[in-house]
């Protein structure tokens, strides 16, 4: 347990969040709880607009909930995020065009005024499986390769936390499936508590350590079904009964709590 009472990994306590729309209040989270044990990975997952991605802003310090508490390791999610403990990466890879594969994961590191130890840039290069390919600007890169750079950019200041919004969204399915492989890989030599945002249903079954299913908005969590099944995860696994029962599960989560969006 963290020194100040709170569990290590992350943990949401009753957060509310409302937005002002035009003259009126519309409440996008309502009574969220969740934790997310040190060390493992939860996706979340729910209908169009119930706030998963205000969840994430939270986490990473860019609203302020109007109840509740956010913390990592116990500590105010916003004060690891201005101590750099936070990585973040977003569907839109958000890399800078005019910087190299290598000045892009660099970045973070530059803002934080730290000098990164040697060979770190190209660790996180080889880790992410872009060898030889520093030099590149991201209009050279795939789609897929781009999340790779901004995964990589995500854990230059070896953050305890990474947050991920839909961050293969983009993606045709056949290269989001092989980044799903690589990202299990990745997290796996590098273990870091991850929170992942996602739409798909085997995407989070196949990364996870348990999946995190809301209710349309407002939104919170209705339940926390854990993934129980080996790693590492291979492609196989799509097809065994048991995969298909826990994706069967959520969709009968999801379906039950906002039928008209199946
Ligand atoms: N800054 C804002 N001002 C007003 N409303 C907002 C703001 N940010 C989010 N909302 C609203 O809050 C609700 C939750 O939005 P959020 O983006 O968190 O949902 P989401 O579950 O991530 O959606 P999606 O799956 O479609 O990406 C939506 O109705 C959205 O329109």
């Amino acid at each position: 347990m963290a020194a100040s009472g709170g569990v290590d990994g992350i943990e949401l306590r009753g957060l509310r969040k409302e937005f002002a729309v035009g003259s009126g209040r519309l409440r996008a989270l309502d009574g969220v709880d969740l934790r997310v044990e040190l060390g493992s990975f939860v996706s979340l997952i729910g209908p169009s607009g119930c706030g998963k991605s205000t969840i994430v802003r939270i986490l990473a310090g860019l609203e302020r909930p109007d109840a509740g508490t956010a913390t990592i390791g116990g500590e105010p999610a916003d004060a690891v995020r201005r101590r750099h403990g936070l990585g973040v990466a977003f569907q839109d890879a958000g890399l800078l065009p005019w910087r190299t594969v290598a000045a892009n994961i660099r970045l973070p590191l530059e803002l934080a005024r730290r000098s990164p130890e040697p060979g770190l840039v190209d660790g996180l290069i080889d880790l992410v499986g872009l060898t030889g390919f520093a030099e590149l600007k991201p209009a050279q890169l795939s789609g897929g390769m781009r999340q790779r750079v901004s995964i990589a950019r995500a854990l230059a200041l070896r953050p305890s936390v990474m947050l991920l919004d839909e961050p293969f969204g983009a993606l045709d399915d056949m290269t989001r499936r092989r980044m799903n492989i690589e990202l299990q890989r990745i997290v796996a030599e590098r273990p870091v508590t991850t929170l992942m945002v996602t739409h798909g249903i085997s995407e989070a079954v196949f990364l996870s350590d348990a999946v995190a299913v809301m209710s349309p908005r407002p939104g919170r969590i209705v339940e926390l079904v854990p993934i129980d099944l080996p790693r590492p995860r291979t492609p196989d696994l799509l097809q065994a009964p048991e995969f298909h029962h826990y994706c069967d599960r959520i969709a009968e989560l999801l379906f039950a709590a906002h039928p008209q969006e199946p």
